[in-house]
């Protein structure tokens, strides 16, 4: 359970807030980008095109008071919290990562970031106008580990490694199966954390297993997740293999209630260039579509078995001593993305079943993380896949929620930290909420 101090420290006079705060100082870069000296160079056109938004939308009053609410940011106190270090032996790690701007977006002078973070906290400014008077939110969420702009896959995948490590047979130790979840809006940079730790992964695993006295085989296989539609109706989601040209998979539960996968091909890996191979082989085949967020947005879930084998003369009968997953969400989608939809019906049916395959996912990691006897896994295809993870009371489970630091997305960015946050936590343990009224400033 986490627990805050605060320092006897008051926000400015002008803020109309008294409370006891410790100053921080707040990326810089975010300030650069709207002040007035940088202006002539960028490009004038909104990111968010004019007939998507009313007048009064809360879009259209960020960029007009981009420079206001980027002063009040740039004054914004941070809370003092007790800083916790990753333990990793508990069942649930959760953390944060978010995308820096693109080329695309430094360019718009309209836009502000709307993101501070810390070693582990990450605060969200949301402006808006409230009662004809602007107002400035700053949701601090308090996290096991966040990754800031500047982070590079590497340093996601030191962490990630503390978890994972655990299903690689140890002296002494028995290993668990421990899953890897990446969480996000739509273009927020899952498939390229994916992308990153899963190579970190292979160039790792064989020299750790090169250590140890054990002798065990490493294999993989790949399936995504995709909607399943009859007509006008969303139906059963469908699983398909990634080695396969995307042939249906079937699952069976075996009397220990184990979840297998039939018809899924499983490859021998003996080195990490032939398992990036079989990863770079998933990733182009995996169901992509352009939006006018993101070029290769998935319109599916993505997920890698990593299956740690006794070693055997027959590879596949090896009897598996753990697994290690790792699942690239497809991105979660509000109402506003419609507004950027090429793909018409098809999109919105997709957007669908993915939201509604995230949804039942989280109820169930919360009823494991609750100790519920009840978890509601046969709600969808994903979480019935997934079960173990829910079941295991040894398995361990890492969540990174990935946002951006785009004004637009500051709402869904709140979304997606309250998501991954609520696995482990109550809203009061891991949420501090803070209103800085800008009237003054008007
Ligand atoms: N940390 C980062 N640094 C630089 N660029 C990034 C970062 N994260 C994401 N990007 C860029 O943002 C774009 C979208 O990233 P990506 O495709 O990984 O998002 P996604 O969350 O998987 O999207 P979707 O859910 O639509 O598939 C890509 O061009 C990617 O290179």
């Amino acid at each position: 359970m986490k627990s805050w101090i605060h320092k006897n420290i008051q926000f400015p006079p002008s803020s109309g807030i008294s409370t006891h705060y410790q100053s921080r100082n707040i990326n810089e870069g975010s300030l650069r980008r709207t002040t007035s000296d940088n202006r002539t160079k960028r490009n004038s056109k909104p990111l968010v095109e004019p007939s998507s938004t009313s007048a009064f939308s809360k879009l259209r009053i960020r960029s007009t008071y981009a420079h206001i609410f980027s002063n009040a940011i740039s004054r914004f106190l941070l809370p003092v919290y007790i800083s916790t270090r990753i333990d990793t032996s508990d069942r649930f790690t959760v953390c944060g990562r978010v995308r820096p701007f693109s080329e695309k977006e430094t360019l718009q002078n309209d836009l502000y970031d709307c993101v501070t973070t810390t070693d582990n906290t990450v605060t969200v400014h949301i402006g808006n106008l409230h009662l004809n008077k602007l107002e400035m939110k700053h949701m601090t969420f308090h996290l096991d580990k966040i990754f800031g702009k500047d982070a590079s896959n590497e340093d996601v995948y030191n962490v990630v490694r503390k978890v994972i490590v655990q299903s690689l047979p140890q002296e002494n130790i028995p290993p668990v199966d421990s899953t890897v979840f990446l969480y996000g809006k739509t273009g927020t940079g899952k498939s390229r954390t994916v992308s990153g730790i899963t190579q970190q992964f292979a160039q790792d695993v064989f020299h750790i297993i090169q250590k140890s006295r054990y002798q065990i085989r490493i294999g993989i296989s790949a399936v995504e997740i995709v909607a399943g539609t009859k007509g006008f109706i969303v139906s059963k989601d469908n699983i398909c293999d990634l080695f396969n040209n995307g042939s249906l998979v079937y699952f069976r539960e075996d009397a220990n209630g184990t979840v297998h996968l039939r018809g899924a091909k499983e490859y021998l890996c003996e080195n990490s260039a032939q398992m990036n191979t079989y990863i770079q082989k998933a990733k182009a085949i995996r169901r992509t579509q352009a939006t006018t967020r993101n070029s290769e947005s998935s319109r599916s879930h993505l997920i890698y078995f990593i299956f740690i084998r006794n070693a055997a003369d027959h590879f596949e009968d090896g009897q598996i001593l753990s697994k290690i997953t790792f699942v690239d969400l497809a991105g979660n989608e509000g109402q506003q993305d419609s507004l950027f939809y090429k793909g018409g019906s098809d999109q919105i049916k997709d957007s669908t079943s993915i939201n509604r395959s995230l949804a039942s996912l989280q109820d169930c990691i919360r009823s494991s993380a609750d100790g519920t006897k009840v978890i509601p896994f046969r709600g969808t295809v994903l979480t019935r896949l997934l079960k173990n993870c829910f079941f295991s009371k040894e398995s361990k489970t890492i969540f990174i929620g990935t946002i951006s630091a785009l004004p637009m997305d500051a709402e869904q960015s709140i979304l997606t930290l309250k998501y991954v946050g609520l696995i482990k936590w109550t809203i009061q343990d891991f949420i501090i909420e803070q209103i800085d009224k800008l009237n003054a400033i008007l």
